[in-house]
């Protein structure tokens, strides 16, 4: 029976950490959070994120747009904040209304500012082995596999299942980091299952519920699920609804060695990494030497 990798403990330690980080450093980080519009799921992650910010000892700002608000005018927001020299970090809460065009928003972000790593600096950095600011949820990948085997990933076999941009495609790249041999699988992949059995540590990132099973997972592996998916729970009663992984947890945990749970598991992590991030981007802005131990 695999061991639950514990996401909400793992990431309560990173805050821990980036907590203990931000006393040693001789001013204040500040995260500028952007929302747009009234999509409630959105409200509900942005709320975590500014109490989070706090409670790591860091200022937060939170700007609201309305949902009809112009392409413009989210820019000219992001501009300003560019040029606010209190501003450490600017999370532009994704996905944005109807009408707006994401990659031109998020692209007048500064690129040391960009604490969600997703701008075209920071996806180049990547690529170049640069240091610079990482997606966050890779990055919580990444945390959560050496949770379990150790710093030294070096030689180990991942399989991300999943090309997006924001999850499949850096994960790759920062596990190839860590001196991994990364293969990226897809909707094109031929004989997917086998290729999963190869892995030590598998990473799917599909959005698709349960699509895992434990006949795809090698004995002993590490399962990381960055899958989160709202599925329907009629044993729960009339209407009601569950949240489940890429993985069918009950199946896989019988046969991996480590897996996360959903939710529980990487989820929490992505916050954790984003506050990790708003300290590095400080200590880069205002020249201060990064603290040891993040
Ligand atoms: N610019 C931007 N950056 C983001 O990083 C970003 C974003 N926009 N838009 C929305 C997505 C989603 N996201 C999550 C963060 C935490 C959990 C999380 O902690 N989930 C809990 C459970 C949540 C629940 O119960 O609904 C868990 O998995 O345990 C999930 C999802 C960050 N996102």
């Amino acid at each position: 029976m695999a061991e639950r990798i514990d996401g909400k403990q793992v990431a309560a330690d990173v805050r821990a950490k980036v907590g203990e980080a931000v006393k040693t450093l001789p001013g204040q980080p500040t995260l500028a959070v952007v929302l747009v519009g009234e999509d409630p799921a959105s409200q509900v992650y942005v709320r975590n994120k500014v109490r989070q910010t706090e409670e790591a000892g860091m200022r937060s700002l939170h700007h609201h747009l309305p949902v009809d608000a112009s392409q413009d005018e989210v820019e000219a927001l992001i501009s300003r904040l560019n040029g606010d020299d209190e501003v450490d970090g600017i999370l532009l809460q994704l996905p944005l209304p109807k009408g707006l065009d994401e990659q031109r928003a998020i692209e007048c972000i500064a690129p040391a500012k960009d604490v969600d790593g997703l701008t075209e600096a920071s996806a180049g950095r990547l690529v170049l082995g640069k240091d610079g600011l990482r997606p966050c949820t890779p990055t919580g990948c990444v945390i959560l596999a050496k949770s379990v085997l150790g710093d030294d990933l070096s030689g180990k076999n991942v399989v991300v299942i999943g090309r997006s941009i924001l999850v499949g495609k850096p994960a790759a790249l920062l596990f190839l980091a860590e001196n991994c041999t990364v293969t990226i699988a897809h909707s094109r992949t031929k004989d997917l299952a086998a290729l999963c059995r190869t892995a030590d540590i598998l990473v799917p990132a599909v959005g698709r519920p349960e699509m895992v099973k434990g006949d795809w997972v090698k004995p002993g592996a590490v399962l990381i699920d960055v899958g989160i998916n709202r599925i329907d729970a009629p044993e729960k009663g009339e209407g009601k609804t569950r949240l489940v992984g890429d993985a069918d947890f009950g199946d896989c945990e019988k046969v991996a060695g480590h897996i996360t749970p959903v939710p529980g598991g990487v989820g929490p992590m992505t916050i954790a990494c984003l506050l990790r991030n708003t300290v590095i981007a400080a200590c880069y802005r205002r020249g201060w030497a990064l603290p040891s131990g993040l």
